[in-house]
Order: C-alpha cells, then sequence, then structure tokens
C-alpha cells in the first residue's frame, strides 16, 4: 500500500533512503538549505553528499518543516536522517510547528542517527522522547539501524536492516514503507540495545582504521573487531539492554561492514589519523558527519558511569583527544595485563 513519508535530512543517509522508498511511495525530501535542495530538484543529484546517484523522478524536494509535516499527516512515516547533533533542534522545531494541528501530527517517527548526543549523553531516541515530553501528541519512536552504507543502498543493492521499537504500529508502518526490492527490515523490541550498538561501532570502526593505517595486519584488525565488540556488550548490558542484540545485524553486521569498507567514513578517519593528519583537518575535508569522532569520549564517560571496561574505546578517545598519538596507543593497547577471555556473551568454550 502506497505511503507518504517525508525523510528530514538531506545528507547521504536520508537522500539514500529516500531513493529507496520512492520506488513504491510518495516521499518527500527536506534539507535546510535551500542552495542544496535547489540543485537536488534541477540536477536530479545530490552533488554534495551522494555524487553518482540518479534521483527517482518521482522524489519531491521542500524546505519548509510545514510541508514535510502536512504530507506525512497523522498516518504516514516521519524519518529523521540528520546527525545526532542536530536531532535536538529539529525535535524542537518540529514541536513548535506541530502545536498549531496536534492531531495532524505523525503518529511515526523514525530515527536514522548513530551516536550519543554530546552532554546529555543521552541516545537518539532518549533525545526525542526529552523533547516531546508532557506533550500532548507524543509520537511513537523508533530506530533504523544495522549494516548499510548510503551509497549501496542508493544502487538497489541487498541490504538488511534491523527496525526497533516498543510501538508495533511503528514497526509495522516501517516495514510497509521500506521492506521489499532488496531492503529487507528485522524487527526488534530492543531500541536501546540497537542504538547502543549503532553507537560504539564508530568508534571502534575509527580504531580499525588506525591500525590498518598503521599497517597491523589482518589479525591486528579481527582482534579489535572481537574485543571491540565485548565492549558493546558489556556497555549495552550495564545500560539495560539485551546481550543477544548485540550478535544481530545492528551490533556484529555493522561493527563488520564499518570496521572493514571502504566506503565508511570513521574507518576513513582512523587511517588519516594514523597518517599523522590533525583531526580538524581530516574532519573539515570529510565532507560528511562520522559520528565517532563525536561519540567517542561520551561512551568513555558511559564507561566509566557504569564501572565497565572498554579499553579500545579509551584508546580512540586519547588519540582524539591529542593524548595520545595512534601508535603510542596501541601499544598501550598492546602492553595491556593478560586477562581470561570473558565476555558478556559467554566464554569461549564454557557452557553458559
Ligand atoms: N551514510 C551512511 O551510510 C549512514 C549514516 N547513518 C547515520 O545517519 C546520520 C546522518 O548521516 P549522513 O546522512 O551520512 O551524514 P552526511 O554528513 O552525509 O549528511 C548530514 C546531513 O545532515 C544535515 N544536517 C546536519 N546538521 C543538521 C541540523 N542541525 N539540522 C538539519 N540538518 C542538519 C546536513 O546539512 C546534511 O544534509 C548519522 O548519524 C550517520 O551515522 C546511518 C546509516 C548509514
Ligand atoms: O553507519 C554506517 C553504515 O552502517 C555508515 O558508517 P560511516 O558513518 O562510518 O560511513
Amino acid at each position: 500500500m502506497r505511503m507518504n513519508i517525508s525523510i528530514l535530512g538531506a545528507g547521504a543517509w536520508g537522500t539514500a533512503l529516500a531513493c529507496h522508498a520512492a520506488r513504491r511511495h510518495a516521499v518527500q525530501l527536506w534539507g535546510r538549505d535551500a542552495a542544496q535542495i535547489r540543485t537536488l530538484r534541477t540536477r536530479g543529484e545530490n552533488t554534495r553528499y551522494l555524487p553518482g546517484v540518479a534521483l527517482p523522478e518521482a522524489l519531491g524536494f521542500t524546505t519548509e518543516l510545514n510541508a514535510a509535516l502536512a504530507h506525512v499527516g497523522a498516518g504516514g512515516l516521519l524519518v529523521l536522517a540528520v546527525p545526532v547533533a542536530g536531532l535536538r533542534p529539529l525535535a524542537q522545531a518540529l514541536r513548535a510547528q506541530g502545536q498549531e494541528a496536534p492531531q495532524d501530527f505523525p503518529r511515526h517517527v523514525l530515527v536514522l542517527a548513530k551516536g550519543f548526543e554530546q552532554g546529555s549523553r543521552l541516545l537518539p531516541h532518549q533525545v526525542l522522547e526529552q523533547v516531546f515530553e508532557g506533550w500532548a501528541r507524543q509520537p511513537a519512536l523508533g530506530v533504523l539501524s544495522g549494516p548499510s552504507f548510503a551509497l549501496e543502498v542508493a544502487r538497489g543493492l541487498p541490504v538488511a536492516l534491523t527496525a526497533a521499537s516498543a510501538d508495533e504500529g511503528l514497526i509495522q508502518a516501517t516495514v510497509r514503507a521500506l521492506h521489499g526490492g532488496g531492503m529487507r527490515i528485522y524487527a526488534s523490541a530492543d531500541l536501546l540495545g540497537v542504538e547502543v550498538g549503532g553507537a560504539v561501532k564508530n568508534v571502534l570502526a575509527i580504531a580499525c582504521g588506525v591500525s590498518d593505517g598503521l599497517e597491523q595486519g589482518h589479525n591486528a584488525r579481527a582482534a579489535l573487531i572481537t574485543r571491540g565488540l565485548a565492549e558493546i556488550s558489556r556497555l549495552g548490558l550495564a545500560m539495560g539492554a539485551r546481550t543477544e542484540t548485540f550478535m544481530g545485524l545492528s551490533g556484529l553486521g555493522d561493527l563488520v561492514l564499518t570496521c572493514t569498507g571502504e566506503l565508511s567514513r570513521n574507518r576513513r578517519v582512523g587511517l588519516q589519523l594514523a597518517a599523522g593528519k590533525p583531526l580538524d583537518r581530516i574532519v573539515a575535508e570529510l565532507g560528511h558527519v562520522a559520528e565517532g569522532v563525536y561519540t567517542a569520549q561520551t561512551v568513555l564517560e558511559l564507561a566509566l558511569a557504569h564501572q565497565v571496561d572498554m579499553p579500545i574505546t579509551a584508546a580512540v578517545a586519547d588519540v582524539l583527544g591529542g593524548r595520545r598519538s595512534p601508535a603510542e596507543a596501541l601499544r598501550n593497547l598492546l602492553a595491556r595485563e593478560p586477562q581470561p577471555e570473558v565476555s558478556p556473551l559467554g566464554e569461549p568454550g564454557v557452557q553458559p
């Protein structure tokens, strides 16, 4: 059944998902930059964020939030595709717009951002809960996460994702909107676990980039991925997530993709740090958000607050904060005391 969908955020991921959804639904892509949206409309291509991909002719564009909201109405799907840092201001603007006709505000809001908000240390859905708290028309919230490079999705290549929400109606709306045409949507009720996996894997992808940039070999990369998964799981468990979530698409799946895939922006940051480039130059030249850069320190703070050991995350935070060189951080990791291979997922070789 055809749906009305608005995607807010015309970066790589918002544009890619809009390309996918517009093959079957009426989709509006909203961006805050009028000049950029004009280019999308006239050139039929997102030259800044997703070059080389022809946008579907049926895709609509707007810079007006109220138009994007009106397109969705109460019964469609509203998708937030801005980075974590942009979520709070966007949600506040949505709430302000929604005051005018609360009964028409979208019932289902799906978030795509992966990271923790700096300062508040909140996950994306928690930021939204805070903004919409006390409002008569609180929407049901969900997240979409998993291994998904925007460029591959835009080209229609196969992809499997996890939609997580406590609201069954939201999951059904997401499946209806996105499942099919090469995209598989798996449902999960563990919103927190799905978001923790998506946030922390970006930090670990920076670690893998550093290791590969320093030519430490495939063994080192596999070790970082495996011990990284243990770090994600330990933190998630301490925060109230379910351990099995981390073995799924939004945990192991996205971790492997981002730590090994050449398209990863976070991994690219690590490679360039290893080459000795200063972080501010890397970020300026990247042209896209690399959420791990902004989330690493917050993950470390959460690890301390929950008393969980996250040595790889600490090493990445040290390098990003300029406290250690990449080579020194790696030496420190290797020099740690020997320990049993304990993970919250169970000890290898030991019956749980
Ligand atoms: N690119 C990818 O393959 C995937 C990205 N993600 C996540 O999706 C989120 C967005 O990523 P991308 O689209 O790739 O980033 P991007 O860097 O390609 O584009 C970011 C977009 O957000 C806009 N933006 C930034 N701050 C904003 C604000 N305050 N208000 C409104 N718009 C704002 C920018 O103008 C730009 O259009 C990130 O959290 C990322 O981790 C998730 C899955 C896949
Ligand atoms: O989240 C992603 C793939 O699932 C994108 O990763 P990067 O932000 O590192 O490119």
